[in-house]
């Protein structure tokens, strides 16, 4: 191998690293999120309030998009992300409701 390519490995192998720290960081972020949820889905079923609220996820949205721009991400992406969450949580709470 070259200087270059060992150069280029060495850098890959410290960026995968890192890719690797923040997944993880992701997953047990999004596993907390999901606690909470599952609370607000019991309060919901317990006491009739509907899975889904529009007007919080419009909030939501606006807030994620404005954090978004500051971090530098694609607010669109950030939309979708949060939209895609927001959905699978809607269906653990249709499920309580059953
Ligand atoms: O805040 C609520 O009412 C929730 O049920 C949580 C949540 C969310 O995942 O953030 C999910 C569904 C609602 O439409 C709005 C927000």
């Amino acid at each position: 191998m070259t200087d270059a390519a060992t150069r280029a490995a060495a850098l890959l192998h410290e960026h995968r690293e890192s890719i690797d720290r923040l997944d993880a960081i992701l997953l047990y972020t999004l596993a907390e999120r999901f606690k909470h949820t599952q609370s607000v889905g019991r309060l919901k079923a317990e006491h009739n309030l509907p899975p889904s609220d529009p007007t919080r996820e419009a909030a939501q949205i606006a807030r994620l998009e404005r954090l978004s721009q500051e971090a530098d991400l694609d607010p669109e992406f950030a939309r979708k992300f949060l939209t895609f969450i927001i959905s699978e949580v809607i269906r653990h709470h249709e499920k309580l409701q059953k």
